[in-house]
């Protein structure tokens, strides 16, 4: 096994909400023996207790990790969200002790573009309320109300990897696809932005939100907008739960201005399978729900499993921060003839200059430096020919640099 400045035996790894089993398989053929597995997440006094002695953690989007946990969290080296959304963590907590967050940005989007079209589909037939009739006995066979997506306008909110893939998809039904975005973004196919938000809003057949978590999106669908909405159109939300006043939705189907809805996200979401589901919604046969599963399909998680454990465990063994969400990003080669240490630290005038100091002497050959900062961090990589004990006295001094955040010594 390949010998790490802490023992692989010793790194503790904590996975929660049932991530993947390829996740458990990556670690262990990483040489990670240690690894506490559970089916769900936990409540905050048992998460304090069980990430106490964490180095690396894996969550999914039911898990807070908010900067009361990562302060108990003394140990911790690096989170992986096994899921797109990170807005669940404290990224700027977890950056000021020095702790990169990983997440997997693209292995779940085609799950939640394929409910959407599905979804998209049997509103437009009126499905659900057919659905619901003929549960209780009932036979309602008529044409009205229902229609083909074909031609149908489709407006796109958030225009990123899953907007644009529910895009193509539903051109290839027929559908016009219209988007807006706060970034200006490439077209795919006959898509075109609208002019604003509320263009779109008044221009779409079925409006569809695929905007991250932020304070720019929260509460971005409320009353008025839901008014701007044809009447009769449609509204699904499978991205997060705070993007829409859900009250003000209810009112909105209610009145019977909007035909129907499809919602896989709540602003408060049960925090495990046994917890009981409450929302205004419940009872309205024209809207479907569902308990936030738009990425939940057996090939997402899967893949989920292997595309964050691998960044957690680059990260443990080599220092490699690539595509880190809160965190100066370096990609760093195999260090096979020299060892290797990490300095995280405030990102303030002169750290470098007091790095290169604990080198000064002259006693060992520096093989090679990786610097890389934002914001608040920097980041320094410094692979040197010396042996474990110059290597330690080293790790030493880079610790003892006022600013210092974190040091590891990797072999
Ligand atoms: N229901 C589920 O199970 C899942 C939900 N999601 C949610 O879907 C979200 C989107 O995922 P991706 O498409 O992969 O993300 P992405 O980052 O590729 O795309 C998001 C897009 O939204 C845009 N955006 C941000 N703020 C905006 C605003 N105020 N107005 C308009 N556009 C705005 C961004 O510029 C970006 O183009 C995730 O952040 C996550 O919250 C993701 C996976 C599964
Ligand atoms: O699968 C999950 O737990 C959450 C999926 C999700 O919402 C995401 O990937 O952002």
């Amino acid at each position: 096994m390949k010998k790490t400045s802490y023992p692989k035996q010793d790194i503790k790894v904590l996975l929660l909400e049932g991530v993947s089993q390829t996740a458990v398989e990556s670690f262990r053929a990483a040489g990670y023996s240690q690894i506490e597995f559970h089916e769900k997440s936990l409540p905050e006094p048992e998460l304090i207790r069980a990430i106490g002695d964490a180095h690396i953690v894996g969550i999914r989007s039911r898990t807070y990790l908010t900067a009361e946990v990562l302060e108990q969290a003394r140990r911790l080296m690096t989170i992986g969200c096994f899921c797109i959304g990170t807005n669940q963590v404290d990224l700027e907590a977890a950056q000021a002790r020095g702790i990169p967050v990983f997440n997997a940005p693209y292995s779940n989007t085609r799950s939640v573009a394929e409910l959407v079209i599905a979804e998209a589909i049997l509103l437009m037939r009126r499905i659900p309320e057919k659905n619901m009739e003929c549960h209780r006995g009932g036979w309602s066979k008529s044409a009205s109300g229902s229609y083909e997506v074909r031609g149908k306008t489709l407006g796109l909110i958030g225009y990123g990897h899953i907007g644009t893939q529910v895009g193509v998809l539903a051109e290839g039904l027929g559908m016009r696809v219209i988007y807006h975005d706060i970034e200006t973004k490439l077209a795919l196919g006959n898509a075109g932005p609208a002019a604003s938000l509320g263009e779109l809003l008044e221009r779409s057949d079925i409006v569809s939100l695929h905007v991250p978590e932020t304070p720019s999106t929260k509460w971005m669908i409320g009353a008025p907008e839901l008014k701007k909405m044809k009447r009769g159109s449609l509204l699904i939300n499978a991205s997060r739960g705070t993007v829409v006043d859900i009250e003000a939705l209810a009112e909105a189907l209610r009145s019977k201005h909007l035909g129907g809805a499809a919602i896989d996200v709540f602003p408060v979401e049960p925090k495990g399978n046994a917890d009981p589901f409450v929302s205004p919604l419940i009872g309205m046969d024209n809207v479907i729900l569902t308990p936030h599963v738009g990425g939940s399909t057996l090939e997402a998680q899967e893949n989920i499993g292997i595309e964050v454990a691998a960044k957690l465990v680059r990260y443990s063994d080599n220092g490699s921060t690539l595509s880190a969400v809160n965190f100066p990003e370096v990609s760093l080669p195999e260090h096979p003839s020299s060892r290797r240490l990490l300095h995280i630290h405030r990102n303030v005038p002169g750290m470098l200059s007091r790095i290169n100091e604990v080198f000064s002497s002259g006693e060992v050959n520096i093989d090679a430096q990786y610097l890389q900062t934002t914001g608040q961090v920097g980041y320094v990589v410094i692979d040197v020919n010396a042996n474990e004990t110059q290597a330690q006295a080293f790790k030493d001094g880079l610790a003892a640099i006022p600013g210092t955040l974190r040091t590891r010594l990797l072999y």
